[in-house]
């Protein structure tokens, strides 16, 4: 069986954090993130406002992205072994790659923002944190390309109010997390809703 995780969110609302740690705990479970596709600095538009704009789809290379998750999908044993995740002995002991469970986590900022992605979900999570927590996190984090004063402010913010809006609207199936409660307690809830669901696909 072949499944398919979203853990959306703001920006430092914690996807990563909670992506590795059920890269940790799930079976057989792969990742692609949406940050690995993001394009680079030179082909990033300049906006009207003079800041580059970063936080919108055009930023990122979807067809990419999209490729990747296809290959994903393809052959998730070839997939996982090219990545170098370690796979269960059920599925490395079998003759058939199609036997025991297959898990893909796609992580990212929009991820319920691009079309041909929506619905590839099994299940959707969104990490969501207030304006003050997202901007204090988001100080203390560095980017291949540092934030320009004024960023968070006059694109960061802006953009991510109004992608949610729009993705609020595309996708109706989304899990909403809220991102200033402990980890253990969103990876403790994320871990039960995937159990749930794993075992009414089963
Ligand atoms: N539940 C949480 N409570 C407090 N801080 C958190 C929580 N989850 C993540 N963080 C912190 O927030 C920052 C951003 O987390 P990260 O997982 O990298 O966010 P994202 O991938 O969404 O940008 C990191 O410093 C991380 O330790
Ligand atoms: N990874 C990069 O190359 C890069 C460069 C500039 C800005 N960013 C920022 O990354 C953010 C999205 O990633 P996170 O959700 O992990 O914070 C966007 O808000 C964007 O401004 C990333």
């Amino acid at each position: 069986m072949k499944f398919i995780i979203g853990i959306g969110g703001v920006t430092n609302g914690g996807k990563t954090t909670l992506t590795n740690r059920l890269l940790k705990t799930l079976p057989n479970c792969c990742v692609v993130h949406q940050d690995d596709f993001f394009k680079k600095p030179d082909q990033i538009q300049v906006g009207e406002d003079g800041f580059r704009q970063w936080d919108v789809i055009n930023a990122l290379d979807m067809e990419a992205m999209v490729n990747t998750v296809k290959g994903w999908q393809e052959n998730p044993v070839k997939f996982a072994r090219s990545h170098g995740v370690s796979l269960s002995p059920e599925v490395e002991e079998s003759d058939s790659e199609q036997r025991g469970i297959h898990i893909l986590i796609i992580e990212g900022f929009l991820i319920y923002n691009y079309k041909p992605l929506i619905d590839v979900y099994d299940k959707c999570f969104y990490i969501s944190i207030p304006y003050e927590e997202c901007k204090r996190r988001r100080r203390t984090r560095t980017y291949t390309v540092p934030d320009p004063p004024g960023l968070f402010d006059g694109h960061v913010w802006p953009m991510y109010l109004k992608h949610r809006k729009e993705m609020d609207n595309n996708c109706s199936r989304i899990e909403y997390l809220d991102g200033t409660t402990t980890k253990e307690d969103i990876y403790n809830a994320v871990y039960e809703s995937v159990q749930n669901s794993l075992l009414n696909n089963l």
